[in-house]
């Protein structure tokens, strides 16, 4: 199995520096296709909008903070309806499938791709593949139409269920093409688009009138170019529950410790933004920053003065955090998930022993109380703000494969729905940069040591000029972290 490659990019270069980075269309490989009109041009909601239709050179930058001088930058293609389109209506039949880890919203999306083609477009034949890539050589497929997804983005998971590894592109692109399915419609993370775009290869080269979308899906925020992930809003809400619990706990306890582990493998945002929300968080600990018990400076003497200076405190915690320290006082672990993720060691329930052992060693009183609610986090039904955002990627995604553009991630840039080329969605991972602003605006409101030796920042980020770091900008990653997912074998 291959990693998607940037050989095939297509890249447009244009006056100023400008640069689009595009996605590949069914005319690329298929040149004589026939197009129809949009029906939307007929639909009464619709067709009184001005300007309703996307121009076909509208495009959005990938940098919204530019330099006086500088190139234009990076673009992406805009996502929309166009006034062609190369399917007609009764000719689609679509499918929709969800990999990977749960997250808030993957219901509504599937509603939302559901109502998209029947209500906008007319399409009558959208099929749900059951329990992720492996469905597609299952039997079992799931019927969608409006009527069947009418209430199902009020609940949480997802009602085609999903599950890791089973991914064969040939047998999943063979599925594809006996089923005589021509939209493909596929929520994941990172692992899952890199498997979409192996399918899309796949179809390409066997010449298929197929169009291959993704739709991205990572409750821990680390899928790069996007500004945030569906669910991301939902989670952070949610986290706060276990965080004023924690912080009930703590106060009124003697000498209280509120400790809340929250998801994020290899990215924090989760526990950053929780974090920052809250604003009852004494100490924040992510994958990103690195941090040492013992000593001078260290977290367990951190604990001691926190503990001093007002009786309690809460310390959240992500759950990649430390997973060094762990590995130096147990055995290597080197187990994988079917999806060839690294499995974690639980470093809540460890750090949580070894803050209780050096208190219990100085006998000094310290009541701890742990608190995971994972899994609680990631089963609520989205919330408000993300069903919006999940509404209109399914309408994005949908337009686009009409319009005939695939091998693409439907994602929002700088606040605009775009269509993003999946070779830059799979190439690295979205990380924390505690380098940056948003990490040092953490540190001043829970005013927590940063750990941080000047020898722990890399040269290269010394030598950065200080101003230009723009507020909010998304954190591509300057600190290198490893790559964490390995290619999947079967
Ligand atoms: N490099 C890859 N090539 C093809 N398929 C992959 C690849 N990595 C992961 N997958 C498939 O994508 C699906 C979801 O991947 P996983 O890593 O579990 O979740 P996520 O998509 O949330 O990252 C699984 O079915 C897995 O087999
Ligand atoms: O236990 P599972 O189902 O493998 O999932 C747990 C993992 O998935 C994650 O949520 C990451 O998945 P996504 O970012 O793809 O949503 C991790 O934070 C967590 O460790
Ligand atoms: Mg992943």
């Amino acid at each position: 199995m291959t990693s998607p490659k940037r050989n095939k990019a297509k890249i447009v270069n244009g006056p100023g520096g400008y640069i689009l980075h595009d996605v590949p269309h069914l005319i690329d490989y298929l040149p004589d296709l026939p197009t129809y009109p949009n029906p939307l041009q007929d639909n009464p909601a619709y067709s009184v909008v001005k300007q309703y239709f996307v121009d076909a050179d509208d495009s959005v930058p990938e940098k919204i903070v530019v330099h006086k001088d500088g190139p234009r930058g990076i673009h992406f293609r805009r996502a929309g309806p166009r006034q062609k389109v190369y399917f007609d209506s009764d000719e689609v039949h679509a499918c929709i499938v969800t990999c990977g880890g749960l997250c808030p919203g993957l219901n509504t999306v599937i509603r939302e791709i559901v109502s998209s083609l029947s209500c906008m477009y007319g399409v009558n034949r959208i099929l749900g593949i059951d329990g992720g890539y492996r469905g597609f050589y299952a039997k079992n497929t799931i019927p969608l139409d409006s009527k069947v997804v009418n209430d199902i983005h009020k609940r949480g998971g997802t009602i085609l269920g999903t599950s890791r590894g089973g991914h064969d592109t040939a047998k999943i692109v063979d599925s594809i093409q006996d089923r005589g399915i021509n939209q493909v419609y596929i929520i994941g993370g990172d692992g899952t688009q890199r498997g979409a775009s192996v399918i899309f290869e796949e179809i390409r080269r066997r010449g298929l009138k197929v169009a291959v979308v993704g739709i991205p899906k990572t409750i821990d925020n680390d899928i790069p170019v996007i500004d945030r992930s569906f669910g991301f809003d939902t989670a952070v809400e949610e986290a706060q529950r276990a965080i004023n619990a924690a912080h009930v706990e703590a106060e009124s306890n003697e000498n209280g410790i509120g400790f809340v582990k929250l998801m994020g493998r290899y990215s924090g945002f989760i526990a950053m933004y929780a974090t920052l929300a809250s604003r009852d968080v004494d100490c924040c600990l992510i994958p990103e920053s690195p941090f040492y018990l013992e000593g001078e400076g260290g977290l367990l003497e951190f604990i001691e003065r926190r503990l001093k200076e007002n009786g309690h405190m809460v310390i959240v915690l992500a759950e990649g955090a430390g997973q060094d320290l762990m590995s130096k006082s147990m055995e290597s672990n080197t187990l994988e998930d079917a999806s060839g993720n690294k499995l974690l060691k639980d470093v809540g329930l460890w750090l949580s022993q070894s803050i209780k052992d050096h208190f219990k060693k100085n006998n000094m009183v310290m009541n701890l109380k742990y608190i995971d609610p994972t899994y609680m986090i990631r089963a609520v039904p989205s919330n408000a703000s993300d069903n919006v955002y999940c509404t209109l990627l399914a309408q994005s995604a949908v337009h686009g494969a009409m319009a005939g553009y695939t091998g693409y991630t439907s994602g929002l840039v700088n606040g605009r729905q775009t269509y993003i080329p999946y070779y830059r969605i799979t190439e690295k991972q979205n990380h924390v940069v505690i380098t940056d602003r948003m990490w040092a605006r953490l540190l001043s409101s829970t005013n927590q040591p940063s750990f941080l030796g000047t020898k722990d920042i890399p040269e290269e980020k010394k030598e950065l000029p200080v101003t230009p770091l723009p507020d909010g900008e998304k954190c591509d990653a300057v600190v290198d972290i490893p790559p964490v997912t390995k290619e999947v074998t079967k």
